[in-house]
C-alpha cells in the first residue's frame, strides 16, 4: 500500500497571513489524520514563513499517524528532529531562501556530509530519506549512505505530464526499478495531484510514500478536506 503524507505547510501559510491562529494547523493535520492520511508532513524553513519549530513541537505528541520532516540539516534543522523523533527525517537541500524545494541532492559530492547525518539519525531509531532526481549514480550514492529510503523529485515528471507523460514517468520507473533492488524504500513528492498522482502510482506500484501539500489544500479550497483526501487516496488504491 502506497501511504499519504499530507504536508500542512501551506495551512501553516494562510495562518501566518494574518497572525493569529486561524487555521489552526494542529486541528487541520488531526482532521487530515481523522479522514483518512495515513501520515502528515512538514517542511520548516528557515524563515519560518509557514511551518515553526513550534509547530513541530506541538504536532509530534498529538499525531497518530506517521510524521514526516523535512529539510535542510542545518544544525538547528537536525537537534530538532533529534529531539522531536518523527518516524521519519527526508534530508532536503534547499538553500535558505529557496521559494521551494527545486532539485535533488547531488549524493555524491556531499556523501560524507550527508552519509553522518544520517548515521545520527539511524542511531536514534529515525527512518532516513534523501530527496533526489532520478539519476541513477546519485541513486546509487544515497544508497552507500545507508539512508533507508530516498524521495523522488517529482517536479519533473509533473511538468511533463500533459505534453507525454509515457515519456515523464519513464525515468522514475528505471529509478525505482534501481532503488528497489538497491533495498531502498521509495518516497515520492513534489507537485503531485489529482491529475497525474494516479498514473505515477500506476506505473510505479512499489511506492511506500507520496507526501502531498500544495495542490492538495488547493483542491480542498473547493472539495473540502475530507472528499479531498477520499480522492487522493483513490489514487494510489
Ligand atoms: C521536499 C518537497 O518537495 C516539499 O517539502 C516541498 O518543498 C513543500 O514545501 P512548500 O510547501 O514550501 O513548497
Ligand atoms: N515532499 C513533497 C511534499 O511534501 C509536498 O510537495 P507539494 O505537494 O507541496 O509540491
Amino acid at each position: 500500500m502506497t501511504k499519504l503524507s499530507v504536508n500542512v505547510n501551506k495551512i501553516a501559510t494562510l495562518r501566518n497571513a494574518r497572525g493569529g491562529n486561524m487555521p489552526n494547523v494542529l486541528k487541520v493535520a488531526l482532521d487530515c489524520e481523522a479522514f483518512g492520511a495515513d501520515g502528515i508532513t512538514v517542511h520548516p524553513r528557515p524563515d519560518a514563513r509557514h511551518i515553526r519549530y513550534s509547530d513541530v513541537y506541538e504536532l509530534r505528541p498529538q499525531l497518530r499517524t506517521e510524521f514526516n520532516i523535512e529539510g535542510y540539516p542545518s544544525d538547528p534543522f537536525i537537534n530538532l528532529v533529534l529531539q522531536v523523533k518523527p518516524n521519519q527525517v527526508t534530508l532536503v537541500p534547499d538553500a535558505p531562501d529557496a521559494i521551494t524545494s527545486n532539485a535533488g541532492w547531488d549524493t555524491r559530492t556531499h556523501f560524507d556530509f550527508l552519509s553522518e547525518i544520517i548515521d545520527r539519525f539511524n542511531q536514534v531509531g529515525i527512518r532516513t530519506s534523501i530527496f533526489v532526481d532520478t539519476n541513477p549514480e546519485l541513486i546509487e550514492f544515497a544508497a552507500k549512505t545507508g539512508t533507508d529510503r530516498i524521495e523522488l523529485y517529482t517536479e519533473p515528471y509533473a511538468s511533463a505530464y500533459a505534453s507525454d507523460r509515457e515519456k515523464a514517468v519513464a525515468p522514475f520507473i528505471k529509478a525505482a526499478a534501481l532503488a528497489h533492488k538497491l533495498g531502498l524504500g521509495i518516497n515520492a513528492g513534489h507537485d503531485l495531484n489529482l491529475e497525474n498522482l494516479r498514473y505515477f502510482h500506476e506505473q510505479i506500484p512499489v511506492l511506500d510514500e507520496v507526501s502531498i501539500g500544495h495542490a492538495l489544500i488547493t483542491d480542498a479550497l473547493y472539495l473540502g478536506l475530507q472528499e479531498t483526501i477520499r480522492q487522493y487516496k483513490d489514487c494510489l488504491k
